[in-house]
């Protein structure tokens, strides 16, 4: 009933680059994710960004990667237009009913987390909601650690054919959707699992704390 999409494109402008392939701790950023999802038995699909931008080594980073866990990867079906890009990618490739979409770039991300998101299927679908999103005290919202009803691909796809559609912002394709929100305490009580990496020094600054 569930899968997942790993979204890895982006620019990382802040990082200098390539964030999945970053190593914390020993492993891979995406790893945590990958790890997690397969210790969690949800399969997934990883988006990477679109080929013609990406160095020989990157190319060869992806096919090891592939070849390691034998999961469905795959690319941007067009470049440069952000994480709704990598979110249509990666439907289109699914077809569970409620689709997990999660960054690269959370070394936190745990069991718990996912498992109390999860629990809100059954109200989101009773209630009619097509997505369920965590959101905190102050309305900052969590797109990119949600659930998405895979039907919400076609919106999603009239939203990213239309040329006029400047606003390719998360928030924007949530605004056409019914969201389910949820308090971003109920996934974790600490709100840790949602640092996230975007900067070579928080790069550094993980590496000790990761275990
Ligand atoms: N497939 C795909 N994933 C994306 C895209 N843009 C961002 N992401 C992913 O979305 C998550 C959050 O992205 P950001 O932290 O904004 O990363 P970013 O845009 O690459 O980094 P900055 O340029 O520093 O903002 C990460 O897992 C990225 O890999 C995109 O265009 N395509
Ligand atoms: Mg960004």
């Amino acid at each position: 009933m569930i899968s997942g999409i790993i979204l890895s494109g982006g620019k990382a402008r802040r990082m200098k680059g390539e964030k999945a392939f970053r190593i914390v701790n020993g492993k891979y950023l995406i790893e945590y994710t990958v790890n997690l999802l397969n210790e969690m038995d949800i399969p997934f699909v990883v988006v990477f960004k679109n080929d013609n931008e990406k160095s020989e080594n990157i190319k060869n980073l992806e096919k090891d990667f592939f070849k390691k866990y034998r999961q469905t990867i795959t690319w941007d079906l067009e470049s440069n237009k952000g994480p709704l890009m990598g979110i249509l990618s990666g439907m289109r490739v699914l077809n569970a009913k409620w689709v997990l979409v999660l960054p690269c770039d959370m070394p936190f991300i745990n069991r718990d987390a996912i498992g109390n998101l999860i629990k809100y299927i059954d109200i989101a679908e009773k209630e009619k909601k097509n997505c369920i999103i965590p959101m905190d005290e102050n309305g900052y919202i969590e797109p990119l650690f949600s659930l998405y009803m895979r039907s919400s691909l076609e919106i999603l796809d009239k939203m990213l054919k239309n040329p006029s559609n400047k606003n390719l912002s998360m928030r924007s394709f949530i605004e056409y959707l019914s969201p389910l929100y949820v308090d971003v305490k109920e996934i974790d009580k600490t709100k840790k699992v949602f640092i996230n990496i975007n900067t070579l020094e928080e790069l550094k600054k993980i590496n000790s704390k990761v275990q």
